[in-house]
């Protein structure tokens, strides 16, 4: 049995690596047979993905991602992108700052719990199916594979804000990078505006004319832990679906907010909850988005999202 560890250095602002050598301390002492590489810049995981799927299928060679839902993202769109009939199973050791992949699947945090577990079910060849997102975008003419969340609006605005933001290195390397995303979500809150969503699901059309934040998502979890929908399920092969609209007080805002950290934002008329097989989303201004919180600027988006099972270790 091999491992190929793809490990994202730039992970969690580099603590990824801290993770890697604890592993790799591991690795030699049980004689692991294993070889590692660490991407050079955005883009490599994505592309050995799509290489070690397209050459070792066959073989009983593992790969192993570390990193966070970034390096995970990128390897999902690697393999999907060399085939969609044979898909080659991921192991995945979360080393990044949010890790919502992992809080919704409860891996462990520390790298050898999680290398031990990933064995486990090497060994006995049983791989997990969890959904993975999937959307086509008509305008962008772009097709993608997310993980996690996609998000227009509100969220994307702060994930915007918070990679620009010119503190983010150290405060994350004095383990304060909550504190980026509380500076830039205050920031989005005098930036973001609001704009018209126009949703098709289950052959029912819907408008939206105060939208503020649409996340579509595989799991409950999105910005690095808020339970933004309690009830999603990464395993029902549905999509799912908030749109949340500015209400007319401003104030509300802040109470829906603050009901969402409880989980009790759905009692409002200003939250729109949807699942389904296929959504339909049309924005008609340009809004910044996100994927995965990787950037993807800032565009009008006419996009079908769907979801499809995934083998994972
Ligand atoms: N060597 C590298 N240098 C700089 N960026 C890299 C490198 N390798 C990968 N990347 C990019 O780093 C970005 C962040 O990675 P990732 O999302 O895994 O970590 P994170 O942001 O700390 O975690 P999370 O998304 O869970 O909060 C991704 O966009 C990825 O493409």
């Amino acid at each position: 049995m091999h491992f190929t560890f793809l490990v994202n250095p730039a992970a969690s602002s580099g603590q990824a690596v801290a993770s890697w050598q604890v592993l790799e301390s591991y690795l030699k002492e049980q004689a692991t047979d294993y070889e590692v590489r660490f991407s050079q810049r955005a883009g490599d995981i994505k592309e050995w993905t799509r290489l070690f799927a397209k050459y070792q299928q066959a073989s009983d060679q593992t790969l192993v991602i570390v990193g966070g839902d970034g390096s995970l993202n990128e390897a999902i769109n690697g393999a999907m992108a060399y085939s969609n009939a044979n898909q080659l199973p991921l192991a995945y050791i979360p080393a990044g700052s949010g890790n919502d992949f992992a809080r919704a699947r409860q891996l462990p945090t520390d790298p050898v719990t999680g290398f031990k577990r990933i064995l486990t079910n090497v060994t006995a060849g049983t791989p997990e199916r969890i959904d993975i997102g999937e959307y086509v975008d008509a305008i962008k003419r772009e097709h993608r594979y997310f993980v996690n969340n996609v998000g227009i609006g509100f969220d994307a605005t702060t994930v915007k804000l918070a990679n620009a933001s010119t503190h983010k290195k150290i405060l994350n390397k004095l383990k304060l990078g909550k504190l980026v995303y509380l500076s830039a979500l205050f920031k989005t809150f005098s930036l973001q505006d609001t704009f018209q969503i126009e949703l098709d699901v289950n052959q029912r059309r819907h408008y939206f004319n105060r939208g503020y934040l649409l996340t579509l998502s595989n799991h409950p979890y999105f910005g690095g832990g808020i339970k933004i929908m309690p009830d999603a399920d990464e395993r029902d092969g549905l999509i799912d679906l908030i749109v949340i609209e500015r209400p007319k007080v401003f104030i509300k805002l802040f109470v829906i907010l603050a009901q969402l950290m409880r989980g009790k934002h759905y009692q409002y008329k200003e939250v729109h909850r949807f699942t389904a097989a296929q959504i339909r989303i049309r924005t008609a201004r340009l809004e910044f988005g996100h994927a995965d919180g990787e950037e993807l600027g800032s565009r009008a988006f006419d996009m079908v999202a769907t979801t499809q099972p995934y083998p994972f270790w």
